[in-house]
Parts: structure tokens; C-alpha cells; sequence
């Protein structure tokens, strides 16, 4: 569904120009669910939005479906945006138009591409439980219950992919639990690649894949040892007890080594290498004797 090589990203201002993705490569399958975590400024957003078709990539490949996000021209990128790419941002203020009811809310979308249907805008209502919430003005709704109308809206078009920046940012563990719920659910049913952004960890045991970048570069990857296991971590589990961990090669060989390991080694520009046949050895380089 989603793969990306090579991904550049510079942002341009007057002073300063921002390389905010610096190679990145990841891929994601149709019908996966998964996460891409990062500390601040590591360019997850900056992702998002190239792959909602809301930004433009500088260089490098990024192919969504039949669309490639580099060549695609700005009438293709509205139809794009509007049937085959969900959004969910963490403010929904963005998602919602606050004096129409969450009906209308879902509604208007469809209207907008010429695909209405009231059954299926009531059937997504029901799908994230505000069946009996259907003719609420949206300040009528809590921040979880107008979060829940805002996947609705994503879904309206039909979209093959949903992206969620930070989807459960802002609300309590009681509502982000069920928000995951409700992606997991959607995915499965309506077969929805889902591509959630966040820098929560403990989400991490409700998708079956996490990506982290680190500094615009994708650095390790964490798959879910047990696919059909959804159940929370708890909190002496680490995402390390849920997922087996990797390190990500790009087409080069090249990898990222964690901060903290090059820190500890006191490598800095330069290491050693060895291969024993079955292990590859990093270490400081030797000192040459004077
Ligand atoms: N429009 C912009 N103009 C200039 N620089 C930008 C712009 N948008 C993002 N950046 C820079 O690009 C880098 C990556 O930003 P991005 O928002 O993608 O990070 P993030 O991982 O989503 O962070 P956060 O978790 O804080 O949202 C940062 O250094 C940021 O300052």
C-alpha cells in the first residue's frame, strides 16, 4: 500500500532550510495496522502529511496505491485526498465543523464528492458507538465523543487508508483504549490500512507493527510477536516484551546506530568492525600505539 525510499524532506525559510526526512524507507502493507513512533522534531508529522498528500515531498520515491506522491499532479492530489486517504489529527477542531450535528458532521464530506449515503453515515456512527448521539451539535460532545465522530469523517469516502496524527493526544486512557479499539475494529472489518502516528508508547500493544524514526531516518522496527494478541501491556512490560525488535537496513546496508550505544562505546566518527561468521562485531576503534 505505502512504500517509500529514499524520502527527503527540506523545509525552505528565508534564513534556515529544516531537512526534516533524510532518507527515510519504510512499507507498509494494505490491510496492516500499525504505528510510527518518534521523539518531538524526529519528522513523523512531516510523514503524515506527505502521505496524506497535504505536503510535497523534496526528493526520493513515495508511491501510496497507484499513486506516486512525487509525480502526482494538484488535480490528482484533490481526487487523492479525497478517496483514498483518511484523516484523523489530534486537534479535531481541524476534522469538525462545530455547528453541525455529528450527522451532518459525517455527512458533509459525501456531499462534497458527489457519494452520498445517509445508511452508511449512520452505520460508521453506530461502527464508533455515537448511535444514539447521531443529532448532537458537536458541543454537545465530549473531546473523546467529537474524536470518535472525527474517524467517522475519515471513513466517509471510503478511504483504503486512514492516517491518525496523535489520535488519542488529548483524551483520557479510558478513551484511547477505545479509540484503538475502534481502529482495530474497523481495520479488520473494513479492511482499512491504518497508520497512526504518536509518541505514546503504550499504544504500541494495539498494532501489530511499530516503526521509529529517528532524526528523519527510520531506525528500528518492532513487530508483534503474537498478530492475534491485542491485550494492553502492562505496566511492567516493555514494547521490547511484546514485539521482537530489529534494527532497519536501508538498500545500501546502511544502519542507525542508537545515540546512546555509540555514547557508551565512546565511538564517535569511526568504529571496528568484525565478522566471526555468524556475529558482526561494532567496537571503538583500536588505538594506534605511538
Ligand atoms: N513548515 C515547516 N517549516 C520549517 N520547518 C518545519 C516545518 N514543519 C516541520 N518543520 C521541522 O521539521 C522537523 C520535523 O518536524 P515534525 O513536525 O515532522 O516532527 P514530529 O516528529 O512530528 O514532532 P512532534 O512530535 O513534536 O509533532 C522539525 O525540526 C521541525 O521544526
Amino acid at each position: 500500500m505505502i512504500t517509500c525510499e529514499g524520502l527527503v524532506k527540506i523545509y525552505k525559510t528565508d534564513e534556515i532550510e529544516v531537512v526534516a526526512l533524510q532518507g527515510l524507507n519504510i512499507s507498509v502493507a494494505a490491510g496492516e495496522m500499525m504505528a510510527i513512533i518518534g521523539n518531538s522534531g524526529s519528522g513523523k508529522s512531516t510523514l503524515l502529511n506527505i502521505l496524506g498528500g497535504l505536503d510535497r515531498p523534496s526528493a526520493g520515491s513515495v508511491q501510496v496505491g497507484e499513486w506516486d506522491l512525487l509525480k502526482i499532479t494538484d488535480e490528482q492530489l484533490v481526487q487523492y485526498k479525497r478517496n483514498t486517504v483518511g484523516f484523523i489529527w489530534q486537534n479535531n477542531a481541524r476534522n469538525l465543523i462545530s455547528y453541525l450535528s455529528a450527522l451532518e458532521n459525517v455527512e458533509t464530506p459525501m456531499m462534497l464528492s458527489g457519494q452520498y449515503d445517509r445508511a452508511y453515515a449512520l452505520q460508521l456512527l453506530e461502527w464508533v458507538g455515537l448511535k444514539e448521539r447521531i443529532h448532537n451539535k458537536l458541543h454537545q460532545l465530549s473531546g473523546g465523543e467529537q474524536q470518535r465522530v472525527a474517524i467517522a469523517i475519515a471513513l466517509a469516502n471510503r478511504p483504503q487508508m486512514l492516517l491518525a496524527d496523535e489520535p488519542t493526544g488529548s483524551v483520557d486512557t479510558k478513551t484511547s483504549d477505545m479509540i484503538m479499539d475502534i481502529f482495530r475494529k474497523l481495520n479488520r472489518e473494513l479492511g482499512v490500512t491504518i497508520v497512526i502516528v504518536t509518541h505514546d508508547l503504550s499504544l504500541a500493544s494495539k498494532v501489530d507493527r511499530v516503526i521509529a524514526i529517528r532524526d528523519g531516518m527510520t531506525s528500528t522496527e518492532f513487530v508483534k510477536r503474537n498478530p492475534n494478541l491485542d491485550a494492553a501491556a502492562s505496566d511492567e512490560q516493555s514494547i521490547q516484551d511484546v514485539h521482537e525488535e530489529y534494527v532497519v537496513l536501508d538498500k545500501a546496508g546502511r544502519l542507525q546506530i542508537p545515540k546512546a550505544y555509540l555514547q557508551a562505546l565512546g565511538i564517535d566518527t569511526k568504529a571496528s568492525m568484525e565478522f566471526d561468521g555468524e556475529t558482526i562485531m561494532i567496537r571503538p576503534p583500536k588505538k594506534l600505539a605511538k
